[in-house]
């Protein structure tokens, strides 16, 4: 399993808020490696998750996850990859409104078929490594953007995806949980050789990343 952006350009907004976000970018991540990518504000680290996780198309470019080009699949197909393969953790968790905590690890579970009643105790050890083992009734309007970003980390783990792509996830924490999250997606990482990028400004994520990206090395986003 490895990941590697070949040429890749993405174009954003129109008129006169239009920027080229990523040019040419080339990139490889490896597997069973945690990768930070930093760099400044702006520089287009949610960009490259963004077309890393078949949620955006890029304009040109090849982005290759073990050899499939996600850039040239139908719709359909980048739909199922972001299913099957793909885990996007995105800052604002993403979650379903309505739903507690333990019911959104049990509905993500349903949509790939695993049954319920071996799950529960997966989901509560998930849970309990993300510090939220006493958030399992609370629903998203009833936790802090930090929690709902954790348990959205809780839910892309349990399904195992062979691409873990983070944005940002020691943002809205403590330092000592920022330390027990990296660590906790570092371990998923090498214990199951998953390609995992993660965003982040922090200098907790890059000390213990085994690898940085740096997008300051790439051309700076500019007006298309
Ligand atoms: N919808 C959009 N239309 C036009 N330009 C955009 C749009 N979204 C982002 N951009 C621009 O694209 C560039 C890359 O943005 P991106 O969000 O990928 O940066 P980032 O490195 O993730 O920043 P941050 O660290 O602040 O999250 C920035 O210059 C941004 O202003």
């Amino acid at each position: 399993m490895s990941l590697h952006l070949h040429d890749v350009t993405v174009t954003l907004g129109r008129g006169d808020s239009r920027t080229t976000a990523l040019s040419g970018l080339d990139a490889t991540f490896s597997p069973g490696a945690l990768t930070a990518l930093v760099g400044p504000s702006g520089s287009g680290k949610s960009t490259l998750l963004a077309v890393a996780g078949a949620l955006l198309r890029p304009d040109e470019g090849r982005v290759l996850l073990n050899g499939t080009d996600l850039a040239a699949l139908t719709d359909r197909e980048r739909a199922r990859a972001r299913r099957e393969r793909i885990g996007y953790v995105f800052q604002s968790g993403n979650l379903l409104t309505g739903l507690t905590a333990e019911e959104q690890l049990l509905a993500a579970a349903s949509l790939t078929g695993r049954r319920p009643r071996t799950l529960r105790a997966r989901i509560r050890e998930l849970l309990t490594e993300v510090g939220l083992e006493h958030r399992l009734a609370h629903r998203p309007d009833q936790l802090s953007g930090g929690e709902r970003q954790r348990i959205a980390l809780a839910r892309a783990l349990l399904l195992e995806p062979e691409l873990l792509l983070v944005d940002e996830p020691t943002a809205a924490v403590d330092r000592t949980r920022a330390h027990d999250l990296t660590a906790l997606i570092a371990r998923a990482t090498h214990d199951r050789a998953c390609v995992t990028v993660v965003a982040t400004h922090d200098p907790v994520v890059t000390a213990a990343a085994d690898t940085t990206v740096d997008m300051q090395t790439h051309p700076t986003p500019t007006p298309a």
